[in-house]
Formats: structure tokens, sequence, C-alpha cells
């Protein structure tokens, strides 16, 4: 990645990129594909590989578009695969940068179903990708924070901080004692479940 020719022509010229805050809707993606037999596994669903590269393509769209920066994925997690997506049937992916970080940021992809004769849609999938954005030499660069505008979107935002520090918990890059956030909402969950097991005078 690190001296390949397209991601320096296409980051040289920066004058694109701001720092100023961007709303969700700004990096906000939505892309519809069909199921078609080569995108069967053996038991004629969709293959899981498949659908995982539809949600990159998807989340990488919605993380340059927050950033204006050619950005890469880093890690994918909390990958559910809830319903199986038959043949015919219209995927329809959505995503949006839940939080930015100081290079890296979180973007969840929501993936239903759609039945194309009823128009029906099931919820099938949901992911959390980490994508960092980078320069010309493919080092991380820093990236403009996100500025959540629903209830809703202000919720995303929070977890995205506890969900960022179990991640790099897991992957070995943050101490046990330096996940302050992860800490606190395992002190709140022990008092709440102490308190409702206390009996009923
Ligand atoms: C017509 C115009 C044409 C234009 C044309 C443009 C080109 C259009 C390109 C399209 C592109 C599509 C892209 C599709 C998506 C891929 O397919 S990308 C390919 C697959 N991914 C890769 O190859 C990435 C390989 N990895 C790397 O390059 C490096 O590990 C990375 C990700 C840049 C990180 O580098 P590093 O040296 O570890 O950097 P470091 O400073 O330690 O960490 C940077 C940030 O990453 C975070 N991070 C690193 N690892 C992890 C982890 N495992 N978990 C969570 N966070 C992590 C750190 O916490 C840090 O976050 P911040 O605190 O700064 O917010």
């Amino acid at each position: 990645m690190r001296d390949c020719r397209i991601l320096r022509d296409a980051t040289l010229n920066a004058a694109h990129v701001t720092m100023e805050a961007r709303p969700v809707r700004h990096s906000r993606c939505v892309m519809t594909e069909m199921v078609i037999p080569n995108d069967l596994n053996g038991l004629g669903n969709l293959l899981g590989g498949r659908l995982l590269h539809w949600m990159d393509l998807c989340a990488a769209i919605s993380a340059q578009r927050h950033t204006n920066r050619v950005c890469v994925t880093a890690a994918v997690d909390f990958v559910e695969f809830r319903s199986p997506i038959r043949q015919g049937e219209i995927v329809v992916l959505e995503s949006q940068v839940n939080r930015a970080f100081r290079t890296s940021m979180e973007v969840e992809v929501n993936v239903w179903a759609e039945n194309p004769l009823t128009q029906t849609r099931r919820f099938c999938n949901r992911a959390f990708y980490t994508f960092v954005a980078v320069d010309e030499t493919g080092r991380p660069v820093p990236i403009p924070p996100v500025q959540p505008e629903t209830p809703e979107e202000q919720e995303r935002y929070e977890q995205a901080a506890r969900r960022r520090e179990l991640r790099l918990l897991l992957s070995g890059r943050l101490p046990s004692e330096k996940a302050r956030q992860l800490q606190a909402s395992l002190t709140e969950l022990a008092a709440s479940a102490s308190s409702s097991d206390e009996p009923n005078p």
C-alpha cells in the first residue's frame, strides 16, 4: 500500500481537505446489490465473504466522504450474520461514520435483504469497521471530528468510544488500566447488578 502510485496521485493535492467537524449525514452511504448465482455458497445463500466485500466498499465510501482522504481498513469488529440472504433478493447496505478519533474512525454498516416483489425488508447484518486516513506514503493523518445531530447519533458516538477501547484492548494496543470508558461501564453494570440483587423490603 505504501508505494502505490494511485495513492500518491490521489493525496498529493490535499486542497480539498478540511479539519472542520462534519455531521454524520455527510458520510452516509447507501449501496444496493442484487444476489445473482455467482454470489452464492453451496447452500444457495449469499456468500459471507461477498457480503463482507460489499460492506467494506460501502464503509470505505463513508470514511472517504468524511475525510476527503484515501482511507484503509484497519479492523472489522462485531460482524453478525443474523439471517441468510437468498438468490434474487436485493441487498441494501447503509453506512456512516459514528465517530472520528485522531487518524482513525468507526464506520457502522447495517444490511437489509429486500424482497424485490413486495419491497419488504428484513435486517440481516451489522458490523463496525475501523478506517484510517492515510497520506501519499501510506502514513496515518489527522481527520476532522464528527458532529452528532440527533439523539441516536449522539448515542452511537458515545458507544463508539467504548467499542474502540474494547477493540484496542483485544488487539493488544491498549493496556487494560487505560481502558477508562470500559472500566466506568463495568462499574456501572456491577452497581446496577448488585442493586437489583437486593431483596425487596
Ligand atoms: C478518480 C480519483 C481516484 C482516487 C483514487 C483514490 C484511491 C482510492 C482508494 C480506495 C481505497 C478503498 C479501500 C478499501 C478498503 C481496503 O481494502 S484497504 C486494504 C486493507 N487494509 C490495509 O491494507 C491496511 C494495512 N494497514 C496499514 O496500512 C496500517 O496498519 C494502518 C491501518 C495505516 C495503521 O498504521 P499504524 O502504523 O499502525 O498507525 P498507528 O499510528 O499505530 O495507528 C493509526 C490509527 O489506527 C488505529 N488502529 C491501528 N490498528 C488498529 C486496530 N487493529 N484496531 C483499531 N484501530 C487501529 C490506531 O488506534 C490509530 O488511531 P488514532 O488514535 O490515530 O485515531
